[in-house]
């Protein structure tokens, strides 16, 4: 169905071993790409909506103090049309019998530029810290912002996309997230890459431009557990 997924392993061919969760994706933007609301399921029709006009609101209103925090003004990551794609994502992590032989998710960084996340109360989501992974413990009503790959090629490495991973689930509830992926709405228009105003004498150009083409191939050819994108891009 347009717009929709069912999945368990969106990498399964390509990665070592199969991680232990299912999920369901809603393409929500832009207009040519979204699903039709009539197809959602019905189960989480209204919500998806609701959720997507408000992960959207979270995200823009992230994106304003990031670009705050850089010098850059306020609107400018709005203005590039960096909350124009989104996906909604509801993931289900089920109880794993032997949760020492794999991992709910592999570890990654998310190739969009930042995500909204959602999680219930069964723990398993944690960051990489140096060298330590740190759990994200759930907190009723906290969301959780991670910057994502074109956040840090776009700010020239002003920000880093944070690398994450969900261990196997070993309660016996499920773990559930509510994820909203933002990214770049406007490729038709141009090529991403560092923001010139970012960029200087002294803080040179860490990354080259790249196009959608070059973003979607290499989105589908890796396997989830690389930071690929970055790598290649590096100047
Ligand atoms: O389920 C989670 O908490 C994390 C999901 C995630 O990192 C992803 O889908 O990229
Ligand atoms: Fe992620």
């Amino acid at each position: 169905m347009k717009g929709m997924l069912y999945a368990s392993n969106n990498d399964l061919y390509r990665s070592k071993a199969a991680t232990w969760h299912d999920y369901l994706q809603v393409w929500t933007a832009p207009e040519e790409q979204r699903a039709k609301v009539e197809d959602i399921p019905e189960i989480l029709r209204k919500e998806s909506v609701e959720w997507d006009v408000c992960a959207k609101k979270v995200a823009e209103d992230v994106m304003e103090l990031l670009c705050e925090g850089i010098g850059l003004e306020s609107s400018k990551f709005k203005d590039l049309g960096l909350s124009g794609s989104r996906l909604f994502v509801g993931a289900y992590y089920p109880y794993c019998p032997q949760p020492d032989l794999t991992l709910g998710l592999a570890s990654h960084t998310d190739p969009v530029v930042i995500t909204v996340l959602l999680q219930n109360q069964v723990p398993g989501l944690q960051v990489k810290h140096g060298e330590d992974w740190v759990d994200v413990k759930p907190l009723p009503g906290a969301l959780t912002i991670n910057i994502a790959d074109l956040m840090q090629i776009i700010s020239n490495g002003e920000y880093n996309s944070v690398q994450h991973r969900v261990r196997a689930n070993s309660c016996e509830e499920p773990r559930i997230s509510v994820v909203e992926f933002l990214n770049v709405g406007k490729w038709e228009d141009c090529e991403y890459g560092p923001l010139p105003e970012l960029v200087s004498a002294e803080k040179p150009p860490r990354y080259r431009r790249f196009t959608k083409d070059e973003f979607y191939h290499n989105f589908y050819s890796k396997g989830l557990d690389s930071k690929s994108f970055i790598d290649k891009l590096k100047l």
